[in-house]
């Protein structure tokens, strides 16, 4: 599974609706892979719903928990797990982690630990992570090196969940980045903004936008990258 060459990956909320016709156009949309990713209330049934209607399309399939008991493997190609750098409790850095290792088996080999830096502070994640907010570009690009350099993070993911971000926080990362991935995700919903960030993004992730853009803006933000 060559996940470092994805350029585009749709976020599937479990706690969402998608009807049938919505999830076959962004299966077929040409996005590299669908997360299946939520921060409130996913339960492992809702989760085990949207994996039953996506499962058999020839797409990689991988899940993002927001909580130990969401680590699913069975199904999944792999397992994205955020820390959030930036959070003010350590549970959500190293915390839930040493929980997840000492009760649940894990599968190292489909694991894709995630430097999340959270920067909206109206989205679910940050509210939850209480993740500081007020960061300048040349502090968010501190974190990504920490990331990077300090942690040898695989992947630095700039989350905006919600609202469209400031590009040049993104430039800022894309500077001292080079051995990991940069993921950029945050109000993309149409081929302009897609096409900005993946200027500066390895890999740009839509969600809200399936849900309240439409489904043609999603396939726009694909086309935009490919
Ligand atoms: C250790 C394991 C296996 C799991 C815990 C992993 C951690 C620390 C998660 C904390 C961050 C978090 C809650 C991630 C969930 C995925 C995510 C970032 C979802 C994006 O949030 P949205 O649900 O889109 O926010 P809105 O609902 O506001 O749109
Ligand atoms: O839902 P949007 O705003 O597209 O953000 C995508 C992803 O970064 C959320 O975790
Ligand atoms: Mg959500």
């Amino acid at each position: 599974m060559n996940w470092k060459k994805w350029v585009h990956i749709t976020k599937l909320d479990p706690d969402r609706q998608l009807d049938r016709d919505a999830i076959e156009t962004v299966a077929t949309s040409g996005t590299d892979a669908l997360m299946l990713s939520g921060t409130l209330d996913v339960t492992p049934e809702k989760l085990a719903v949207l994996y039953d209607c996506v499962r058999d399309y020839n797409l990689p399939i991988v899940v993002e928990p927001a909580e130990p008991g969401g680590a699913r493997f069975d199904g999944m190609d792999l397992v994205f797990v955020p820390s959030v750098l930036n959070a003010s409790h350590p549970r959500w850095i190293v915390g839930q982690h040493q929980r997840w290792i000492r009760d649940y088996p894990i599968d190292w080999s489909r694991v894709v630990p995630e430097a999340y830096i959270v920067l909206n502070p109206a989205s679910s994640v940050a509210r939850v992570t209480g993740s500081d907010c007020t960061l300048q570009p040349a502090d968010v690009a501190a974190y990504a090196s920490v990331a990077e350099r300090y942690f040898r993070f695989p992947v630095v993911y700039i989350e905006y969940s919600g609202t469209y971000g400031d590009p040049a926080v993104v430039q800022a990362v894309s500077e001292v980045v080079s051995d990991a991935r940069l993921f950029y995700g945050g109000g993309i919903n149409s081929a302009e903004r897609a096409a900005e960030m993946s200027g500066y993004a390895d890999t740009i992730i839509v969600g809200n936008a399936v849900y309240e853009a439409g489904i043609e803006a999603l396939t726009a933000t694909v086309r935009a990258v490919r």
